[in-house]
């Protein structure tokens, strides 16, 4: 007889879009999409704003009627049926609020941006290991099948030695008429921008490649050199290009970000991928969202003086997504819990807060300052 699914109690803080897509992944039967060791249940939701938005949530995604709705982060945390909670505030409230979840004693799941700084990741990680409680920054690209199978490949020398990766997620807005100054997306408060929205997609992919794939020994923070052009009305990023150098490789990888054209402007492709993965025998290119990639396309090296070294020919895959693809992240959070892991050898600490470190940078070598409230380490603070 097969065995019961380790299943974990999630409570969600935060009612806004992504905690929306993310709920209705996790109530979606995991054997669609093949796993059989872990399950999910929703037990409770908590918005800030009032108990009966959270309410609302709750019937909006279709939870059982037994899931609490509370009227404060606080409420949820107190919440003795809570293993995890999922944290999908805006990037300025994650340090406060996955620290809440912490102090209480509760295992977190992060969105990205990890934090607004790598001084609030690291405290983060020290009260995580303090307390033996599971961090991980949901960073959910990275548990694709697909994602994980390119990794594979690439470790085992498919396209050779890894020389080059580039990776690109922009998106064409009206950016006045949309995001105006009050959206997430460019408010200053609420450490809104490119960077660290969308450019840490970018950045994932370079450093999954030219960082993760390394041994622990040879993975060194990279060398950087970045541009970046503000949104006038607000301050906030609207483009940032970033040039990372590996030292122990000498490896490059350019990532790049933007809010005012595409990475694929007719949505169709036409523009090619924006993802590149350049190896000595060949390359990779990576198509879909930086976030969701859905094909990935081989290449191999051949010229007519050189022939076609690599054992592999030209090739397309396309890999179904039974859902939005938020539960294979939310499957490593059961596992990981499930084996008493601290934290997901997917997106370790170190490599978040490594992360973190080239998005300071970044900020620091164009002047980019969030509010000092939001840049702050001081907890509890007031209006969180
Ligand atoms: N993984 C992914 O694919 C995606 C990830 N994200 C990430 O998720 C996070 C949230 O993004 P998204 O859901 O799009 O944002 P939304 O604006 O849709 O929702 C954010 C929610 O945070 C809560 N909140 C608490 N304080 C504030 C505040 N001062 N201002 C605004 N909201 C507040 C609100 O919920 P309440 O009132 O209930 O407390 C609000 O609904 C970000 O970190 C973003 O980077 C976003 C989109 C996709
Ligand atoms: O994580 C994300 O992925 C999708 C984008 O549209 C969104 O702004 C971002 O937060």
């Amino acid at each position: 007889m097969a065995s019961k699914p380790y299943t974990i109690r999630w409570g969600i803080l935060a009612t806004g879009g992504i905690a929306k897509t993310f709920t209705k992944d996790l109530l979606i039967d995991p054997s669609t999409r093949g796993a059989s060791d872990v399950a999910h249940e929703v037990v409770a939701a908590a918005s800030s704003t009032s108990a009966s938005r959270a309410e609302q949530f709750l019937k909006d995604c279709g939870c059982p009627s037994s899931a609490k709705a509370y009227g404060s982060y606080k409420g949820l945390v107190a919440d003795p049926n809570v293993d995890i909670v999922y944290v999908a505030t805006p990037h300025s409230h994650h340090y406060q609020n996955a620290r809440l979840c912490l102090e209480a004693g509760k295992h977190v799941l992060c969105e990205k941006a990890f934090t607004t700084n790598a001084a609030q990741a690291k405290i983060l990680v020290e009260l995580a290991k303090k307390k033996n409680l599971f961090l991980m920054e949901a960073v959910w690209t990275r548990y694709f099948p697909l994602a994980e199978e390119l990794r594979a490949m690439v470790q085992e020398g498919k396209i050779g030695e890894v020389k080059r990766v580039f990776a690109d997620l922009s998106f064409w807005n009206d950016v006045e008429k949309e995001f105006g100054t009050e959206s997430r997306m460019v408010k200053m408060d609420l450490a809104g921008g490119a960077l660290l929205d969308l450019g840490i997609y970018s950045i994932t992919w370079v450093f999954q490649f030219l960082y993760h794939l390394q041994p622990p020994s040879h993975r060194k923070p990279p060398t950087v050199a970045s541009s970046m052009t503000k949104y006038p009305q607000t301050g906030a990023d609207e483009m940032t290009s970033i040039i990372m150098t590996f030292p122990s490789t000498g490896t490059h990888g350019i990532a790049t970000t933007n809010l005012r054209v595409s990475h694929d402007p007719d949505s169709q492709a036409s523009a090619g991928a924006p993802i590149r993965i350049q190896g000595t025998l060949g390359e990779i290119q990576v198509q879909g969202p930086a976030y969701r990639p859905t094909t990935y396309t081989l290449i191999p090296a051949k010229s007519e003086s050189r022939g076609a070294p690599a054992d592999f020919e030209y090739q397309k895959v396309t890999r179904d997504i039974p859902g939005h693809g938020m539960f294979w992240e939310a499957d490593e959070c059961a596992r990981c819990l499930r084996d008493g892991k601290l934290q997901s050898e997917g997106l370790p600490w170190e490599e978040s807060i490594v992360i973190m470190e080239t998005m300071d940078e970044v900020r620091r070598q164009n002047g980019l300052r969030y509010p000092e409230a939001i840049e702050s380490t001081v907890f509890p603070l007031e209006g969180f």
